[in-house]
């Protein structure tokens, strides 16, 4: 029955398409005299009616499956996509060569919507918080990935088509099966079936090399395309290795994400800050992985911007200071609790309930998820659109406390933008441990206090007589013993057993009683010396924009073939077109003068003398989502010195003395006033009949 239906989708959405070519070819003839009006009329009803029939059936499809059809979210992607493509937001790399997939370059709007996008992240975190902005070089010798445990494990699985070789994530591959077998209304499953299925795809992201073959077999799973089988997964480590120096002796990598350069500062940046915690650092560059099989566009590629922030924190105090202010806000949550539940649906939350009811960690992740919110906002995703999921626990790394995914809804479904993480004091350790500096803060108490210390006190003498050589590394492992552990080590030697202690290189030693004196002794102390937790929000740019793409875009009411980007006036890669009415020197002039006000102002701006129509010229910018539009008239040069100011989405226009415009479009751009205030504050100015 879906089937059917979704069959009768796909050929009434042909029939609007091609509907929609009659209707614009006709309206050009028309516009030429070589067509009547009342056949442009005809044909836009015929549109209508056929779109009516579209609706209908899209309709009967979501409430058979709950769903939208993918023929209608195919439909508005392949659509989207020939206006990013067409107006070049960003084409594939290497186009003329055949391209590579996973590679992407941003044309001239592309390039201006990600430096917007960019600037917004870095005032609203950055600035706001004044955090410590780093810049490191993407070539990262293998010292600092294998310390982070990238070498050993940034892998996915891979599978081959046993034919043609071609290559697939395995995870994706059992997940798109399993999701099509539940999905499958011709050949349903049982329930326990279904329920075993549900909970095999809850654990994907978990499975080994010897589970997720036994999975892949069990479900039949085939080589997508072909239906060919597939080799056994194997673990694919996801960096791209080169060699630096001349010798090419020296193993480096391009890095896997831009957290690393931040830690491996972690000292000077201490420093820098005075020695004081809490403090941030964020950094805004290039990170590579050689994905086994990016295919969705800008979501996954092999080269893309991250903007990652690294916020340093005593772990026994993770509250605040400015929590309050986002207390309020209410952010969809989709927490493990409503994932596991009935319904499994996110559900708006106050941020300050949430962290109360220890649903979220603590303030300071939460903090972040509202300044995330608000940032997605800002930007022009649609709030109602985006969640934020919490990692079940089998999803975290073992040191993690909390994680939560910034997700956006999508015609690809949810999509991971934003990845926040309490990773607690593991990256920091790790480094220590593997460079051997001292990577811990001092928190100076206000007063000294008496406190009881354990005091670990190595017996050089019996260590040199049994260790002879490694006594150095014993003792070095005894004193990095923390209190807790000590005692554990002491309790051991105590009940007459041997204690297994090991040094930043993973060498062991037993102990014995009588190699070291571990006591509890009371002394004055003037702090505590401890390796902060890290806060870590990492933000994708290139898929947030994409996704930011598919939540602006929408077509004009009753022209399926009138394409508006609906950019928000911040991030809109042109701030302003400026059009003077027709062809006239003085016309001319006053918009070449407007134009370069605007650039003086600081405003990205387009001028327009083509001599098309007005409505020809309106339908171009909108394309690229040009938020204002000033257009020069006669009334402009001979009469009260006025222009009129157009706003893209309501297409409602206002007359602003000339010498005003740049200021209210500034204002307009910097949310320092909006459309609503300026309509009020200026006369209407009506459209023409050939403006839209
Ligand atoms: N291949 C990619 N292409 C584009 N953006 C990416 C890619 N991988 C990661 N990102 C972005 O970087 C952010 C942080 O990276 P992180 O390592 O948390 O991603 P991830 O969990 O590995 O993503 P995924 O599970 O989708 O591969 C992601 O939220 C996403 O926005």
């Amino acid at each position: 029955m879906t089937t059917e239906l979704e069959q009768q989708i796909a050929a009434a959405q042909e029939a609007v398409t091609k509907q929609g070519d009659t209707v614009r070819s006709l309206k050009a003839s028309a516009k030429e005299g070589k067509a009547e009006k009342s056949e442009v009329d005809a044909a836009i009803q015929k549109l209508a009616e056929l779109k009516l029939t579209l609706e209908s059936k899209q309709k009967e499809f979501e409430k058979a499956t709950g769903k939208v059809s993918s023929q209608s979210k195919e439909a508005l992607r392949a659509a989207l996509a020939g206006v990013l493509e067409r107006r070049m937001f960003y084409i594939p790399s290497f186009k003329i060569y055949g391209s590579v997939a996973g590679f992407y370059d941003y044309g001239p709007p592309g390039c201006a919507i990600k430096q917007n996008m960019t600037q917004v992240w870095r005032t609203h975190f950055v600035l706001e918080e004044n955090m410590l902005e780093v810049e490191c070089p993407a070539v990262t010798p293998e010292v600092v990935l294998k310390a982070s445990g990238h070498v050993d494990r940034f892998t996915d699985f891979m599978v081959t088509d046993v034919v043609t070789g071609e290559c697939f994530r395995a995870d994706h591959l059992l997940e798109g099966h399993l999701e099509a077998l539940l999905e499958d209304k011709k050949n349903p499953v049982s329930p326990e079936k279904a329920k075993e299925i549900r909970d095999l795809l809850a654990g994907v992201g978990e499975l080994k090399a010897d589970t997720m073959e036994a999975a892949l077999t069990e479900y039949d799973v085939r080589a997508p395309g072909t239906g060919n089988g597939i080799s056994p997964p194997f673990a694919f480590n996801l960096m791209f290795k080169t060699s630096i120096g001349p010798k090419g002796d020296m193993v480096g990598y391009l890095r896997p994400e831009t957290a690393q350069g931040i830690f491996v500062n972690f000292r000077d940046l201490l420093y820098y800050n005075g020695g004081k915690l809490p403090f941030a650092a964020a950094q805004i560059g290039n990170s590579y992985r050689n994905e086994i099989s990016p295919r969705a566009g800008l979501l996954r590629v092999r080269e893309f911007t991250q903007a990652e922030i690294e916020h340093f924190v005593n772990g026994d105090d993770k509250r605040h200071p400015k929590f309050s202010l986002v207390a309020d806000l209410r952010p969809l949550l989709y927490s493990r609790e409503l994932q596991m539940g009935e319904e499994k649906k996110a559900q708006p939350m106050s941020l300050g309930e949430a962290v109360s009811r220890g649903i979220i960690a603590n303030e300071t992740l939460a903090y972040f998820i509202g300044r995330t919110w608000l940032f997605f906002c800002k930007i022009g995703v649609n709030p109602a659109r985006m969640r934020f999921r919490q990692h079940l626990q089998h999803e975290m790394a073992h040191y993690a406390t909390d994680c939560w995914d910034g997700e956006v809804e999508t015609t690809y479904g949810w999509v991971e933008c934003v990845g926040l993480a309490d990773r607690s004091a593991y990256d920091l350790k790790a480094h220590s441990a593997m460079s051997k500096i001292d990577l811990t803060a001092f928190e100076k108490f206000p007063e000294p206090r008496m406190e009881e210390v354990v005091k670990v006190v190595p017996n050089n003498k019996e260590l040199g007589a049994v260790f002879k050589k490694d006594q150095k590394a014993v003792k070095e492992a005894l004193e990095a013993l923390d209190s807790s552990a000590a005692m554990d080590v002491k309790a051991k030697l105590e009940a007459g057993q041997t204690a297994t202690v090991s040094n930043c290189d993973g060498q062991t030693f037993e102990i014995k009683a009588g190699m070291v004196e571990i006591k509890k002794v009371t002394e004055k102390v003037t702090g505590k010396t401890y390796t902060p937790s890290v806060i870590e929000p990492s933000f994708g740019i290139g898929r947030i924009m994409y996704c930011m793409f598919e939540h602006c875009y929408y077509t004009r009411e009753g022209d399926e073939t009138r394409a508006v980007m609906g950019f928000k006036p911040v991030v809109a890669p042109t701030k302003a077109t400026v059009f003077p009415l027709v062809q006239k020197p003085a016309l001319n002039d006053l918009a070449a003068k407007l134009s370069r006000e605007l650039t003086a102002a600081g405003l990205s701006n387009l001028i327009d003398t083509t001599g098309n129509t007005i409505g020809k010229r309106y339908a171009r910018t909108d394309e690229i989502g040009v938020p204002f539009a000033v257009t020069v008239d006669f009334q402009s040069v001979e009469g009260d010195g006025s222009v009129t100011l157009r706003e893209r989405d309501s297409m409602t226009q206002v007359r602003v003395p000339a010498s005003e415009v740049a200021g209210v479009v500034r204002d307009l751009v910097d949310d320092r006033t909006t459309w609503e205030a300026v309509s009020s504050k200026y006369p209407a100015q009506k459209a023409s009949a050939d403006e839209e």
